[in-house]
Parts: structure tokens; sequence; C-alpha cells
């Protein structure tokens, strides 16, 4: 490749969104973020989902949500809370709804990630929301690439991908310890690693053929439906 084609490449920009109350989610979001930040070319942000910037239910950050907009791929991340999304995350989704009427957001990559006490502790909800979310943003959903971990007499709590999770990245944390003691090293690793995947395929997913995704406003396919039902009558 000549210096010129690796100067006009353009830099491809992967958001991590989370929301953690005590720490050991955010943890593991700057791991993932870590490992995104080894891929060249691509501009890497960690932002908070705040609770205080929930009012009346609906959380509120304009900021936050012109970054999502000009990302080329996001992960979402929050704690695993009575067996789904956490209540500031849940918020934060909803907020989404604009970006769902305009289409703003398709044919983004998306990823996720979750933290929980129990080994299990149903995580995988969460995970199934994060996706289900993404897929009606017409996002593309990229899971964790890696074979499991500790499932074997020899295997240990620092594998890679312990909890043997591929739609996202699960970890689990002891609940009496702190979040610097957040998950294990192995989950820690699986989180570097899904983040660097997670900024390769970014890379590869700008830097491919060109291709604008056809949209249509929630506005627009009303009266495409509208044109439909005309046309049957
Ligand atoms: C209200 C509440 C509900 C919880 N629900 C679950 C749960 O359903 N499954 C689980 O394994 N752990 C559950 N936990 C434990 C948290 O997921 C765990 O402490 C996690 O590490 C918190 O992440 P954070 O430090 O990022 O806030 C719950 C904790 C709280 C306070």
């Amino acid at each position: 490749m000549t210096a010129n084609a690796v100067d006009r490449t353009p830099e491809a920009t992967v958001t991590v969104v989370c929301h953690s109350v005590h720490g050991h989610t955010r943890l593991l979001a700057e791991h993932l973020a870590e490992g995104a930040r080894q891929v060249p070319g691509v501009q890497v942000h960690l932002v908070d989902i705040r609770a205080e910037h929930v009012t009346a239910g609906r959380w509120h950050d304009s900021e936050v949500m012109a970054l999502l907009d000009r990302s080329d791929a996001i992960v979402l991340g929050c704690p695993t809370l009575m067996g789904s999304v956490s209540a500031v995350f849940k918020a934060f989704m909803e907020a989404a709804f604009t970006p769902f009427t305009t289409q703003a957001w398709k044919d983004k990559l998306a990823g996720g990630f979750t933290m929980s006490a129990s080994q299990s502790g149903d995580k995988l909800a969460v995970l199934q929301q994060l996706s289900v979310f993404a897929a009606q943003l017409g996002m593309q959903w990229i899971g964790v690439g890696d074979m499991p971990g500790n499932n074997w007499s020899g295997g240990t709590r620092d594998d890679v991908n312990r909890l043997g999770s591929w739609l996202g990245l699960m970890s689990q944390s002891h609940a009496d310890l702190g979040p610097e003691d957040a998950g294990s090293h192995g989950d820690r690793v699986t989180a570097q690693r899904y983040g660097e995947r997670i900024a390769r395929l970014t890379q590869r997913w700008v830097n491919g053929v060109p291709y604008e995704t056809g949209r249509m406003t929630e506005h627009e396919a009303r009266a495409l439906s509208a044109s439909l039902r005309e046309a049957v009558a």
C-alpha cells in the first residue's frame, strides 16, 4: 500500500457507552476500549451514561447523542440488575427513539457487554435486550469470537471467555470485592480482545467498498405504506 493510500484512509470511530453503579462494569468498559485503541486509525471514546441525566424517566444528553450519531460503531454496556439492563441504561435506550425513527444509526456496527455477581445471573437476558435494541436501530451486531474457557478439568476463572458467551461479553465480579477487582483476569483479556475485534471490523466496515444505506424516516415509511395501500385498493 502506498503512503497516499494510507493517507486517504478515513478514521473509524468506536464509542463505548457504559452505565455502572459501583464501577465494576466501568472497569470492563475500560479494558474493552483499551483493546479497541490497539487498532491504528480507530478513534475510541468511552462515555458514561449517568443517572443524573435521567429526568422523569427520560435520559437526555445531546452531546453524547451527537457523538453517537457520528460514530461508526457503538458498544453498549451495563450491569445486570434484576435479570435486566439497568434502569438508567434502559432510559438511555429509550432516548434512542429519535435515531430509531430517522434510521440515523442504521448500518453502524454494535456490540454489548454486561457484568453481574452470579456466574449466570441471567446475563444472557441483558445481551439479548442489547442486541434486539441494536437490531431495532438497524445496526449490525458483532459477537465475541473467542472459544469458551473454563469448560474442562484444567480450566480456571482466568481463562479467555471463561463464561462461554458469544452473543456479547459477559463478566462476573464477586459481590464482596470492589471495582478494582472487577471480573477476572480472563474477563479483562476477553474484553480487550472483543474491543480489538470490534475496532478491526469497524475499520473494515468503514474502509471497504463505499456503500450508502437506504433510509426512510417514519413519516416516509408511512407515506410509502399509504401509496402501497392505494395501489392495491
Ligand atoms: C438491584 C440489584 C440487582 C442485581 N441483580 C443481579 C442479577 O440479576 N444477577 C446477578 O448476577 N447480579 C445482580 N446484581 C449484582 C450486580 O450485577 C453486580 O454487583 C455488578 O458487579 C454491579 O456492577 P457495577 O459495579 O458496574 O454497578 C444486582 C445488584 C443490585 C444492586
